[in-house]
């Protein structure tokens, strides 16, 4: 249905939606949309830059199942669950009587529920398969095509902007250093769209390495990669990277094996958990630890990738090292 909206860079998007929310702007009726480049906010009448696009109603889905389920006597209709892909996840149980009318309406092969948080450090979903075959699931966002198990391995549509942020760096002939790669969230949007020289990738997830090296073939991906299992503190060889990706909550552990391979210009790209009262100072407190071990650090960008709960902020804070004392 044509509405009016705001196209945006998928890289303001974040910016633009909560200001439209904050306005009262946004019209929840419709889903936010994207295609390769933009994101589109869909807004309940046109404002200055406003353009007119094509929005699939939100209460398509819900309407008709809650309708049927009602005169059925069911219950759970409308519970809220995320879309990757062929695949949806409900965040609680929901009655399997109506699942298959999620799949035939939303189109898709496997419905999960979650079961609990996401498990330990190799960052395990618990995720039980209530329609379909599960196995493989396939996500397309900006341009990449992200294959995985859902089961065995996580993707959070959460970080969507600071993955496809990457396609709009250029990292033409650079060494690379992806410390936690996982099925290749950040990597593979740089190897897609900028040549390095070298990507070293590094997960402690075999299944994770195992969906990487698969993503790297779908995406047809043909710089030079060195791929590692392990723990990248142990695993990974004694390098001299360009810019290293931290993409891990807890990358502040992992700072010595990542100064190790750095010189004097290197761009690390530290992905952290912190308490939202910190959120504006912890990047000073990972400045002073570097400094402690002889790394004169500055940070040149520290941004919020999102909340996660009600008091903690998952940040990117990007350090140059300017001097190794
Ligand atoms: C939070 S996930 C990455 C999520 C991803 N950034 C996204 O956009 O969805 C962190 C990754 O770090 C890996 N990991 C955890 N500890 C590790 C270690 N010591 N060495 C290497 N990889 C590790 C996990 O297996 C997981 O794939």
């Amino acid at each position: 249905m044509e509405r009016s909206c705001i196209r945006s860079s998928k890289i303001s998007a974040d910016d633009a939606i909560k200001k439209f929310r904050a306005l009262g702007l946004l019209d929840t009726a419709y889903h936010i949309e994207q295609d390769e480049n933009y994101v589109y906010i869909p807004l309940i009448r046109h404002i200055g830059g406003s353009i007119n696009h094509d929005f699939k109603p939100r209460e398509d889905v819900f309407t008709g199942i809650e309708k049927d389920s009602e005169r059925r006597g069911l219950k759970n209709t409308g519970a809220p669950y995320i879309r990757l892909g062929n695949s949806i996840i409900f965040k609680s149980s929901i009655s399997r009587r109506i699942v298959y009318k999620y799949a035939s309406r939303l189109k898709v092969d496997n419905i999960y529920v979650e079961t609990g948080k996401i498990r330990g450090i190799k960052r395990e979903p618990s995720l039980k398969l209530i329609y379909g075959s599960g196995g493989e699931t396939i996500v397309r966002e900006s341009g990449v095509s992200y294959i995985m198990d859902l089961q065995k391995v996580m993707f959070s549509p959460g970080n969507i902007n600071t993955r496809s942020k990457m396609k709009f760096i250029d990292f033409t002939g650079m060494v690379i250093l992806d410390m936690f790669c996982g099925i290749g969230y950040f990597s593979l949007q740089i190897l897609k769209n900028s040549r390095p020289a070298r990507m070293v990738m590094c997960d402690i997830n075999p299944d994770s390495i195992h969906y990487l090296k698969k993503n790297l073939q779908v995406n047809r991906i043909k710089s030079k990669v060195d791929v590692y299992t392990g723990d990248s503190r142990s695993v990974l060889p004694v390098m001299q990277a360009d810019y290293i990706i931290m993409g891990n909550f807890n990358s502040i552990n992992f700072i010595v094996a990542a100064l190790l391979r750095s010189r004097i210009g290197t761009q690390i790209s530290m992905h952290y958990l912190t308490p939202t009262e910190s959120m504006n100072s912890t990047q000073d407190v990972i400045v002073d630890i570097a400094r402690k071990l002889g790394y004169v650090i500055e940070c040149i960008e520290n941004t919020k990738v999102k909340s996660v709960g009600p008091h903690y902020q998952h940040m990117n804070a990007i350090f140059k090292v300017s001097r190794i004392l």
